[in-house]
């Protein structure tokens, strides 16, 4: 019996009525056929700029532009003297490596040329492939966009491919080439089989539901997995929001009452004059904006208003624009001066500000919250210090950059919290796409799993399976494929 439910889930796979897992299909290239090329490392004077072709006439370009005529043994670097076709002119002595398809980046033929960095080398390289019958320069993201096509990557590689080319930090590094690695699309593969499994033993029952020969339990077996992956689908659901923070920033907001050295702390972390800091309280006014790198994550790090209440409109517009941003912070710094705790701004914040995030993060919320005492130079001159019912917190001196250490530290904690660590841990979901087909496959198994009518459960698995196959590219619409490779850039 379980032999023809393999069967089954064979066809299940691959039936009329079922989504298809091709591999990456229906994606045409655009004008595939053609042979591009295109400089594919920075622009600008370097040491070695590298050039690149993709399609059938790759061989014909680099035998033409080449002496000898003969095509270099295979991915193996060769020098050769490059010249123009039509003049005879030499253009660079160069590194040329012929990679036959479908072994290549692209899967077709591909050629890369290792030239001199100059501007005038490039341009007389980029000129003479572009004498070449049959070759034309590469549009943005055309190079990955046929590599997708010819199954060489899935559209969740595309996307850690597009990260890792515009990654800024170590930590957003890092996960784009766990992205690229293929982990997440690994991770629903094996999903959208477990549910081509279910399904098999659904489309089993509704066939043989009245044949004695029908193993027991083939029914209980499809919804324990299916409970499994509603699981499973949950956990990665809750930490969505994560992996988009990794991949695009996280909020970071500077608050407290004035004077506490917000925008001394805010200059000193992005290590550059961002805030004006003065002896006057309400200086700041604007949130003030600036990315930074924190201890390889990246972050939004906003400057703020000190918060009191009593003052002109201005400021007080300035306070008003300084909770709002609050409300929209992953992680608060909420800071004091740490020689001034017993005055009534002091015993305010800590007492709504800090003591609501308190209860928040108790009750599990996404809000994070550090408290930094600064100005402890001035401990042992002029105040008391923290009693003991201070709620945890750092000293710090913006002054002496006492206690800096130790803030980046807790900031390093912190924001793995907040964005996910990429070294350990399952692969985080950088893109709001992959929270809506994980999301539609656990709305499509909530509705399986309420349905009275066996033939609607069967779809519903189906429309589970969908989610998960156009998550990693199979059925992929054009709309979402040019979304993507616009990411990119020409040459890559
Ligand atoms: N002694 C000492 N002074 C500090 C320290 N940090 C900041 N200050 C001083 O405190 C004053 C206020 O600093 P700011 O950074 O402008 O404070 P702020 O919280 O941004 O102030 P507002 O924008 O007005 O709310 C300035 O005179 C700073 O030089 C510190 O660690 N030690
Ligand atoms: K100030
Ligand atoms: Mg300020």
């Amino acid at each position: 019996m379980w032999r023809g439910l393999w069967t089954l889930a064979a066809q299940a796979a691959r039936g009329p009525r079922r989504l298809c897992t091709r591999r990456n299909s229906g994606a045409p290239v655009p004008g595939s056929g053609a042979t591009i090329f295109a400089l594919s490392s920075g622009q600008g004077r370097c040491g070695v700029a590298v050039i690149r072709t993709s399609g059938p006439a790759s061989g014909h370009a680099l035998r033409i532009l080449t002496a000898p005529r003969d095509l270099p043994p295979a991915r193996h670097a060769s020098l050769r003297l490059l010249s123009d076709p039509r003049s005879g002119e030499p253009l660079d002595r160069a590194l040329v490596l012929w990679f036959p398809g479908p072994k290549s980046f692209t899967g077709e033929d591909c050629v890369e040329f290792h030239v001199h960095g100059g501007p005038a080398v490039v341009s007389g390289v980029l000129r003479a492939l572009g004498s070449v019958p049959g070759l034309r320069p590469a549009e943005a993201g055309e190079f990955t966009r046929r590599a997708f096509a010819h199954g060489k990557l899935n559209l969740t590689e595309v996307e850690g491919l597009a990260d890792l080319i515009h990654a800024e930090t170590e930590a957003q590094r890092r996960q784009a080439l766990r992205q690229l690695d293929g982990e997440l699309g690994h991770l629903c593969r094996g999903w959208a089989e477990t549910l081509t499994k279910a399904l098999a033993h659904v489309e089993a029952y509704i066939d043989f539901g009245e044949d004695d020969n029908l193993e027991e339990g083939v029914l209980e077996q499809a919804n324990i997995e299916v409970r499994a992956l509603e699981v499973a689908l949950g956990a990665h659901l809750r930490d969505a929001r994560r992996g988009q923070r990794l991949r695009s920033g996280a909020h970071v907001v500077v608050t407290g009452p004035p004077n506490a050295g917000k925008s001394s702390l805010v200059n000193l972390l992005s290590r550059k004059p961002v805030s004006i800091v003065s002896p006057e309280p309400g200086t700041t006014r604007d949130v003030l904006e600036t990315p930074v790198d924190l201890a390889g994550f990246p972050v939004l790090l906003s400057d703020t208003a000190g918060l009191r209440e009593g003052v002109g409109p201005v400021e007080q517009e300035g306070v008003r624009r300084a909770r709002e941003r609050l409300e929209q912070a992953d992680l608060i710094l909420a800071m004091l001066d740490a020689s001034d705790l017993a005055s009534p701004s002091s015993c305010n914040f800590l007492a709504t500000v800090v003591a609501s995030a308190g209860a928040q993060s108790r009750s599990s919320s996404s809000q994070r919250l550090l408290l930094v005492l600064n100005k402890s130079d001035l401990l042992s001159t002029e105040g008391p210090g923290p009693g003991p019912d201070m709620p945890p917190h750092l000293l710090l001196s913006c002054v002496t950059g006492e206690g800096l250490d130790g803030l980046l530290e807790a900031l390093k904690m912190e924001l793995a919290a907040v964005c996910g660590d990429p070294s350990t841990g399952p692969p985080l979901l950088t893109r709001a796409r992959h929270q809506h087909h994980l999301q539609g496959c656990l709305d499509a198994l909530g509705h399986y799993k309420q349905s009275k009518d066996l033939a609607l459960a069967a779809e519903a698995l189906r429309v589970a399976r969908g989610h998960l196959t156009r998550l990693t590219g199979g059925g992929g619409t054009e709309e979402i494929l040019d979304i993507i490779f616009r990411d990119f850039c020409v040459g890559k």
